[in-house]
Protein backbone atom coordinates (compact mmCIF):
# COMPACT_ATOMS: atom_id res chain seq x y z
CA UNK A 1 0.00 0.00 0.00
CA UNK A 2 1.38 3.50 -0.74
CA UNK A 3 0.27 6.88 0.07
CA UNK A 4 1.40 10.20 -1.54
CA UNK A 5 1.33 13.25 0.84
CA UNK A 6 1.12 16.68 -1.78
CA UNK A 7 1.07 20.24 -1.37
CA UNK A 8 1.94 20.05 1.92
CA UNK A 9 1.89 23.71 3.53
CA UNK A 10 5.23 22.67 5.72
CA UNK A 11 6.27 19.74 6.81
CA UNK A 12 7.69 19.86 10.11
CA UNK A 13 10.19 17.84 12.11
CA UNK A 14 12.50 16.63 9.49
CA UNK A 15 16.02 14.87 10.75
CA UNK A 16 18.38 12.50 10.65
CA UNK A 17 18.62 9.11 11.44
CA UNK A 18 21.09 9.40 14.40
CA UNK A 19 19.14 12.08 16.02
CA UNK A 20 17.83 10.90 19.12
CA UNK A 21 17.07 13.73 21.15
CA UNK A 22 17.87 17.63 20.94
CA UNK A 23 19.12 20.06 23.82
CA UNK A 24 19.47 23.12 24.50
CA UNK A 25 20.13 25.58 21.67
CA UNK A 26 19.14 22.75 19.27
CA UNK A 27 15.63 22.78 20.83
CA UNK A 28 15.17 26.61 18.91
CA UNK A 29 14.75 24.41 15.54
CA UNK A 30 12.37 22.43 13.70
CA UNK A 31 13.61 21.53 10.44
CA UNK A 32 10.96 21.51 7.67
CA UNK A 33 10.38 22.06 4.37
CA UNK A 34 7.67 24.69 2.70
CA UNK A 35 5.61 23.22 -0.44
CA UNK A 36 6.60 19.54 0.48
CA UNK A 37 5.14 15.87 -0.27
CA UNK A 38 5.53 12.54 1.71
CA UNK A 39 5.93 9.58 0.28
CA UNK A 40 4.20 6.26 2.40
CA UNK A 41 5.27 2.50 1.49
CA UNK A 42 3.25 0.17 3.57
CA UNK A 43 3.97 1.44 7.13
CA UNK A 44 6.86 3.74 6.75
CA UNK A 45 7.80 7.08 5.77
CA UNK A 46 10.18 5.92 2.52
CA UNK A 47 10.70 9.65 1.20
CA UNK A 48 9.79 13.44 1.55
CA UNK A 49 10.91 16.64 -0.45
CA UNK A 50 10.01 19.73 -1.55
CA UNK A 51 7.39 19.74 -4.43
CA UNK A 52 8.88 20.70 -7.42
CA UNK A 53 10.70 17.21 -7.07
CA UNK A 54 8.05 14.86 -6.31
CA UNK A 55 8.31 11.78 -8.01
CA UNK A 56 5.58 11.14 -10.52
CA UNK A 57 4.29 8.32 -9.57
CA UNK A 58 0.88 6.72 -8.90
CA UNK A 59 0.30 6.32 -5.43
CA UNK A 60 -2.72 3.80 -4.22
CA UNK A 61 -3.61 6.86 -2.44
CA UNK A 62 -3.05 10.39 -2.67
CA UNK A 63 -3.71 13.20 -0.08
CA UNK A 64 -3.79 16.94 -1.11
CA UNK A 65 -2.23 18.76 2.04
CA UNK A 66 -2.71 22.51 0.88
CA UNK A 67 -2.78 25.09 3.35
CA UNK A 68 -1.91 21.63 6.12
CA UNK A 69 1.13 20.81 8.62
CA UNK A 70 2.24 17.69 8.41
CA UNK A 71 4.15 16.39 11.57
CA UNK A 72 4.86 13.20 13.38
CA UNK A 73 2.16 12.13 15.82
CA UNK A 74 2.78 12.99 19.65
CA UNK A 75 4.90 10.62 21.66
CA UNK A 76 3.45 10.61 25.02
CA UNK A 77 6.56 9.19 27.12
CA UNK A 78 4.23 9.38 30.61
CA UNK A 79 1.06 7.93 31.40
CA UNK A 80 -1.19 6.34 34.00
CA UNK A 81 -4.06 5.65 31.07
CA UNK A 82 -5.01 2.33 32.68
CA UNK A 83 -7.39 2.78 35.50
CA UNK A 84 -10.68 2.44 37.06
CA UNK A 85 -13.45 4.58 37.80
CA UNK A 86 -12.49 8.43 38.02
CA UNK A 87 -11.76 10.73 41.33
CA UNK A 88 -14.26 14.08 40.49
CA UNK A 89 -14.95 13.67 44.12
CA UNK A 90 -11.31 15.01 45.04
CA UNK A 91 -11.30 17.54 42.33
CA UNK A 92 -14.57 18.98 44.03
CA UNK A 93 -12.86 18.75 47.46
CA UNK A 94 -9.69 20.39 46.07
CA UNK A 95 -11.80 23.45 44.72
CA UNK A 96 -13.46 23.45 48.27
CA UNK A 97 -9.91 23.88 50.37
CA UNK A 98 -8.72 20.05 50.51
CA UNK A 99 -4.76 20.02 49.20
CA UNK A 100 -3.37 16.71 47.47
CA UNK A 101 -1.62 15.81 50.06
CA UNK A 102 -4.44 16.38 52.44
CA UNK A 103 -6.41 14.00 50.03
CA UNK A 104 -3.68 11.91 50.36
CA UNK A 105 -3.43 11.40 54.10
CA UNK A 106 -7.23 11.04 54.12
CA UNK A 107 -7.08 8.35 52.47
CA UNK A 108 -7.80 8.98 49.09
CA UNK A 109 -5.73 9.86 46.00
CA UNK A 110 -3.69 7.06 44.57
CA UNK A 111 -4.96 4.03 47.09
CA UNK A 112 -8.35 5.19 46.43
CA UNK A 113 -7.59 4.67 42.98
CA UNK A 114 -6.32 1.09 43.72
CA UNK A 115 -9.15 0.21 45.89
CA UNK A 116 -11.53 0.63 42.76
CA UNK A 117 -9.20 -1.11 40.24
CA UNK A 118 -8.90 -4.26 42.65
CA UNK A 119 -12.77 -4.14 42.35
CA UNK A 120 -12.98 -3.75 38.98
CA UNK A 121 -12.80 -6.93 36.62
CA UNK A 122 -9.53 -6.93 33.24
CA UNK A 123 -12.07 -6.78 30.97
CA UNK A 124 -13.85 -4.00 32.45
CA UNK A 125 -10.26 -2.60 33.33
CA UNK A 126 -9.61 -3.20 29.57
CA UNK A 127 -12.84 -1.39 27.94
CA UNK A 128 -12.39 1.80 30.31
CA UNK A 129 -8.70 1.97 28.99
CA UNK A 130 -9.68 1.06 25.95
CA UNK A 131 -11.64 4.31 25.11
CA UNK A 132 -9.22 6.74 26.60
CA UNK A 133 -6.58 5.62 24.48
CA UNK A 134 -8.63 5.86 21.45
CA UNK A 135 -9.43 9.63 22.58
CA UNK A 136 -5.91 9.83 22.60
CA UNK A 137 -4.63 8.55 19.24
CA UNK A 138 -7.26 10.58 17.45
CA UNK A 139 -5.79 13.55 19.21
CA UNK A 140 -2.98 12.79 17.77
CA UNK A 141 -0.47 10.74 19.74
CA UNK A 142 1.32 7.61 18.15
CA UNK A 143 3.22 6.22 21.09
CA UNK A 144 2.23 5.82 24.60
CA UNK A 145 3.94 5.02 27.52
CA UNK A 146 1.35 3.39 30.26
CA UNK A 147 2.18 2.62 33.82
CA UNK A 148 0.63 0.06 36.57
CA UNK A 149 0.77 1.43 39.83
CA UNK A 150 -2.91 1.99 40.95
CA UNK A 151 -3.05 -2.24 41.48
CA UNK A 152 -0.66 -2.31 44.87
CA UNK A 153 -1.39 -6.11 45.36
CA UNK A 154 0.73 -8.77 42.97
CA UNK A 155 -2.71 -9.93 41.41
CA UNK A 156 -3.70 -6.46 40.83
CA UNK A 157 -0.61 -4.75 39.22
CA UNK A 158 -0.52 -8.26 37.38
CA UNK A 159 -3.90 -7.15 36.10
CA UNK A 160 -2.79 -3.75 35.13
CA UNK A 161 0.49 -5.04 32.99
CA UNK A 162 -1.41 -7.49 31.35
CA UNK A 163 -4.10 -4.76 30.37
CA UNK A 164 -1.31 -3.50 29.10
CA UNK A 165 -0.35 -5.74 26.85
CA UNK A 166 -3.54 -5.64 25.65
CA UNK A 167 -3.34 -2.89 24.60
CA UNK A 168 0.17 -3.34 23.10
CA UNK A 169 -1.08 -6.36 21.10
CA UNK A 170 -4.61 -4.55 20.00
CA UNK A 171 -3.69 -1.15 19.12
CA UNK A 172 -1.43 -0.04 16.03
CA UNK A 173 0.38 2.42 18.04
CA UNK A 174 4.00 1.71 20.11
CA UNK A 175 2.64 1.06 23.48
CA UNK A 176 5.81 0.88 26.31
CA UNK A 177 4.81 -0.41 29.69
CA UNK A 178 6.38 0.29 33.03
CA UNK A 179 5.82 -1.51 36.29
CA UNK A 180 5.61 1.38 38.76
CA UNK A 181 4.08 -1.15 41.80
CA UNK A 182 6.07 2.13 44.52
CA UNK A 183 3.67 4.14 43.66
CA UNK A 184 1.80 4.44 46.66
CA UNK A 185 2.37 2.70 50.51
CA UNK A 186 -1.26 -0.20 50.95
CA UNK A 187 -3.33 0.41 53.60
CA UNK A 188 -1.63 -2.92 54.83
CA UNK A 189 1.66 -1.47 54.47
CA UNK A 190 1.04 1.31 56.48
CA UNK A 191 3.60 0.92 58.88
CA UNK A 192 5.92 -1.50 57.08
CA UNK A 193 7.44 0.40 53.89
CA UNK A 194 10.23 -1.95 54.15
CA UNK A 195 7.88 -5.38 53.70
CA UNK A 196 5.97 -3.56 50.77
CA UNK A 197 8.98 -2.85 49.08
CA UNK A 198 10.66 -6.24 49.60
CA UNK A 199 7.02 -7.45 47.85
CA UNK A 200 7.91 -5.41 45.01
CA UNK A 201 11.42 -6.99 44.60
CA UNK A 202 11.08 -10.29 46.02
CA UNK A 203 7.40 -11.35 44.53
CA UNK A 204 6.23 -8.64 42.03
CA UNK A 205 9.09 -8.05 40.15
CA UNK A 206 9.99 -11.57 39.00
CA UNK A 207 6.66 -12.47 38.39
CA UNK A 208 6.49 -9.85 36.04
CA UNK A 209 9.59 -10.46 34.33
CA UNK A 210 8.97 -13.95 34.00
CA UNK A 211 5.73 -13.29 32.24
CA UNK A 212 7.88 -10.34 30.37
CA UNK A 213 5.30 -7.84 31.57
CA UNK A 214 7.17 -4.38 32.31
CA UNK A 215 9.70 -2.48 29.50
CA UNK A 216 10.39 -0.05 32.56
CA UNK A 217 10.60 0.56 36.12
CA UNK A 218 9.32 3.61 38.30
CA UNK A 219 8.99 4.62 41.42
CA UNK A 220 6.96 7.59 42.84
CA UNK A 221 10.33 9.08 44.98
CA UNK A 222 8.63 11.80 47.05
CA UNK A 223 7.83 12.44 50.60
CA UNK A 224 5.37 10.79 52.27
CA UNK A 225 6.03 8.25 49.31
CA UNK A 226 9.26 6.05 48.89
CA UNK A 227 12.48 7.36 50.16
CA UNK A 228 16.04 7.65 47.89
CA UNK A 229 17.02 4.46 50.01
CA UNK A 230 13.45 2.51 48.57
CA UNK A 231 13.90 3.95 45.52
CA UNK A 232 17.63 3.05 45.26
CA UNK A 233 17.02 -0.51 46.36
CA UNK A 234 14.21 -0.72 43.49
CA UNK A 235 15.68 0.43 40.79
CA UNK A 236 18.99 -2.00 41.66
CA UNK A 237 16.53 -4.83 41.43
CA UNK A 238 15.28 -3.45 38.20
CA UNK A 239 18.28 -3.33 36.32
CA UNK A 240 18.57 -7.53 37.90
CA UNK A 241 15.72 -8.26 35.12
CA UNK A 242 17.20 -5.29 32.49
CA UNK A 243 14.27 -2.60 33.29
CA UNK A 244 15.56 -0.13 32.95
CA UNK A 245 13.84 2.53 35.17
CA UNK A 246 12.05 6.18 34.48
CA UNK A 247 11.54 8.10 38.02
CA UNK A 248 8.91 10.35 39.42
CA UNK A 249 11.01 12.90 40.85
CA UNK A 250 10.36 16.24 42.31
CA UNK A 251 7.27 16.79 42.08
CA UNK A 252 6.23 18.00 45.51
CA UNK A 253 10.14 18.39 46.92
CA UNK A 254 13.42 18.44 45.80
CA UNK A 255 16.09 16.16 47.86
CA UNK A 256 18.24 14.08 45.61
CA UNK A 257 16.11 11.86 43.79
CA UNK A 258 17.19 13.28 39.97
CA UNK A 259 21.47 12.57 40.91
CA UNK A 260 20.28 9.28 42.04
CA UNK A 261 18.36 8.59 38.75
CA UNK A 262 20.98 9.84 36.72
CA UNK A 263 23.85 7.75 39.03
CA UNK A 264 21.64 4.69 38.03
CA UNK A 265 21.63 5.48 34.07
CA UNK A 266 17.76 6.27 34.09
CA UNK A 267 15.76 6.83 31.28
CA UNK A 268 14.23 9.56 32.19
CA UNK A 269 13.10 11.68 35.24
CA UNK A 270 9.73 13.37 35.18
CA UNK A 271 7.71 16.01 37.15
CA UNK A 272 10.64 18.01 38.00
CA UNK A 273 8.24 21.07 39.34
CA UNK A 274 10.08 21.39 42.25
CA UNK A 275 13.99 21.93 40.62
CA UNK A 276 17.25 23.54 42.30
CA UNK A 277 20.40 24.40 41.02
CA UNK A 278 21.94 20.67 42.30
CA UNK A 279 19.33 18.64 40.11
CA UNK A 280 20.52 20.92 37.03
CA UNK A 281 23.89 20.43 37.50
CA UNK A 282 23.49 16.57 38.16
CA UNK A 283 21.55 15.98 34.67
CA UNK A 284 24.36 17.77 32.35
CA UNK A 285 26.18 15.50 30.11
CA UNK A 286 24.03 12.66 31.36
CA UNK A 287 21.22 10.63 29.16
CA UNK A 288 18.43 10.91 31.12
CA UNK A 289 15.95 12.92 29.89
CA UNK A 290 14.09 15.36 31.72
CA UNK A 291 10.17 15.63 31.29
CA UNK A 292 8.07 17.87 32.05
CA UNK A 293 4.22 17.35 32.54
CA UNK A 294 2.67 20.44 32.52
CA UNK A 295 -1.14 19.56 32.77
CA UNK A 296 -0.43 17.94 35.91
CA UNK A 297 0.71 21.20 37.13
CA UNK A 298 -2.29 23.14 35.53
CA UNK A 299 -4.78 20.89 36.85
CA UNK A 300 -3.26 20.37 40.71
CA UNK A 301 -2.33 24.12 40.40
CA UNK A 302 1.51 23.17 41.46
CA UNK A 303 4.25 25.25 40.24
CA UNK A 304 4.90 24.03 36.81
CA UNK A 305 8.33 22.73 35.79
CA UNK A 306 11.34 25.63 34.98
CA UNK A 307 11.55 24.31 31.02
CA UNK A 308 12.95 27.43 29.94
CA UNK A 309 15.45 27.31 32.65
CA UNK A 310 16.60 23.70 31.64
CA UNK A 311 16.55 24.11 28.02
CA UNK A 312 18.96 27.60 28.47
CA UNK A 313 21.06 25.64 30.66
CA UNK A 314 21.52 23.39 27.96
CA UNK A 315 19.34 20.50 28.72
CA UNK A 316 17.37 18.86 26.41
CA UNK A 317 13.58 18.45 27.39
CA UNK A 318 10.31 15.91 27.06
CA UNK A 319 7.08 17.13 27.24
CA UNK A 320 4.12 14.29 28.74
CA UNK A 321 1.01 14.51 29.63
CA UNK A 322 0.83 12.20 32.50
CA UNK A 323 -2.54 11.37 32.21
CA UNK A 324 -3.77 9.89 35.57
CA UNK A 325 -7.13 10.01 37.47
CA UNK A 326 -5.69 12.19 40.62
CA UNK A 327 -3.54 14.73 39.23
CA UNK A 328 -4.16 14.94 35.40
CA UNK A 329 -7.29 13.24 33.89
CA UNK A 330 -6.24 14.29 30.53
CA UNK A 331 -4.10 12.99 28.00
CA UNK A 332 -4.17 15.52 25.32
CA UNK A 333 -1.00 16.60 24.31
CA UNK A 334 -2.21 19.68 22.02
CA UNK A 335 -3.30 21.09 25.12
CA UNK A 336 0.57 19.81 26.72
CA UNK A 337 2.37 21.77 24.61
CA UNK A 338 0.08 24.44 24.39
CA UNK A 339 0.23 24.68 28.11
CA UNK A 340 3.94 24.80 27.82
CA UNK A 341 4.14 27.37 25.75
CA UNK A 342 2.09 29.46 27.38
CA UNK A 343 3.03 28.65 31.31
CA UNK A 344 6.89 27.52 30.99
CA UNK A 345 7.90 29.97 27.91
CA UNK A 346 9.29 27.25 25.95
CA UNK A 347 8.74 28.59 21.71
CA UNK A 348 6.67 26.32 19.54
CA UNK A 349 9.62 25.02 18.34
CA UNK A 350 11.30 23.60 21.41
CA UNK A 351 7.51 22.21 22.84
CA UNK A 352 6.97 20.69 19.44
CA UNK A 353 10.59 19.22 19.69
CA UNK A 354 10.01 18.04 23.69
CA UNK A 355 6.49 16.33 22.42
CA UNK A 356 8.25 14.53 19.89
CA UNK A 357 11.80 13.40 19.52
CA UNK A 358 12.42 13.76 23.19
CA UNK A 359 9.27 11.68 24.32
CA UNK A 360 10.29 9.26 22.09
CA UNK A 361 13.34 9.37 23.21
CA UNK A 362 12.32 9.18 26.77
CA UNK A 363 10.22 5.87 25.69
CA UNK A 364 13.25 4.54 24.08
CA UNK A 365 11.95 4.68 20.37
CA UNK A 366 13.67 7.26 18.68
CA UNK A 367 14.77 5.05 16.13
CA UNK A 368 11.56 4.11 15.08
CA UNK A 369 9.13 7.23 15.96
CA UNK A 370 9.39 10.83 16.55
CA UNK A 371 10.30 12.90 13.54
CA UNK A 372 10.21 12.79 10.07
CA UNK A 373 13.32 10.20 8.67
CA UNK A 374 13.14 7.85 6.04
CA UNK A 375 12.56 4.53 7.28
CA UNK A 376 10.38 5.91 10.60
CA UNK A 377 6.91 4.45 10.85
CA UNK A 378 4.73 6.44 9.34
CA UNK A 379 2.76 7.86 12.42
CA UNK A 380 1.41 11.15 11.44
CA UNK A 381 -0.60 14.14 12.21
CA UNK A 382 -2.30 15.98 9.39
CA UNK A 383 -3.40 19.38 10.77
CA UNK A 384 -6.50 21.59 9.20
CA UNK A 385 -5.77 24.39 7.55
CA UNK A 386 -3.71 26.90 9.51
CA UNK A 387 -2.20 29.89 8.81
CA UNK A 388 1.82 28.41 10.45
CA UNK A 389 2.79 25.84 12.76
CA UNK A 390 2.78 28.53 15.51
CA UNK A 391 -1.14 28.89 15.45
CA UNK A 392 -0.94 24.93 16.98
CA UNK A 393 -0.11 26.14 20.34
CA UNK A 394 -1.54 29.80 19.64
CA UNK A 395 -4.83 28.36 19.14
CA UNK A 396 -5.35 26.16 22.76
CA UNK A 397 -8.30 24.59 22.92
CA UNK A 398 -9.29 24.25 19.38
CA UNK A 399 -8.65 20.91 18.19
CA UNK A 400 -6.84 21.78 14.97
CA UNK A 401 -6.44 17.82 14.01
CA UNK A 402 -7.85 16.95 10.97
CA UNK A 403 -6.45 13.10 9.93
CA UNK A 404 -4.13 11.06 12.30
CA UNK A 405 -2.27 8.39 10.10
CA UNK A 406 -1.06 5.52 11.96
CA UNK A 407 1.90 3.23 10.47
CA UNK A 408 0.79 4.85 7.27
CA UNK A 409 -3.15 4.25 7.96
CA UNK A 410 -6.18 6.74 8.79
CA UNK A 411 -7.60 6.03 11.93
CA UNK A 412 -11.28 5.96 11.54
N1 LIG B 1 2.62 11.60 41.34
C1 LIG B 1 2.40 10.42 41.23
N2 LIG B 1 1.57 9.80 40.39
C2 LIG B 1 0.65 10.45 39.51
C3 LIG B 1 -0.60 10.88 40.20
C4 LIG B 1 -1.26 9.78 40.83
C5 LIG B 1 -2.63 10.05 41.33
O1 LIG B 1 -2.90 11.08 41.97
O2 LIG B 1 -3.42 9.17 41.08
C6 LIG B 1 1.30 11.62 38.82
O3 LIG B 1 2.29 11.37 38.15
O4 LIG B 1 0.85 12.76 38.92
ZN1 LIG C 1 2.84 10.13 36.68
Amino acid sequence: MSTLIINIKELLQIREPNVIKVSGEEMKTLPSIKNAYLLIQDDTISDFGPMDQCPSLTAEETIDATGKIVMPTWCDSHTHIVYAGNREQEFVDRINGLSYEDIANRGGGIVNSAAKLQNTSEEELYNQSVARVKSVIKLGTGALEIKSGYGLTTEAEMKMLRVIKRIKQEFPIEVKATFLGAHALPKEYKENKEGYVDLIINEMLPQIAKENLANYIDVFCEKGYFSLEDTERIMEAGKKYNLQSKIHVNQFNAFGGIALSVKHNALSVDHLEELNDDDIQALKGSSTMPVALPSCSYFLSIPYSPGRKMIDAGLPLALASDYNPGSTPSGNMNFVVSTACIKMRLTPEEAINAATINGAYAMGISNAYGSITKGKKANLIITKQVPSYNYLPYSFGENLIEKVLINGKAVE
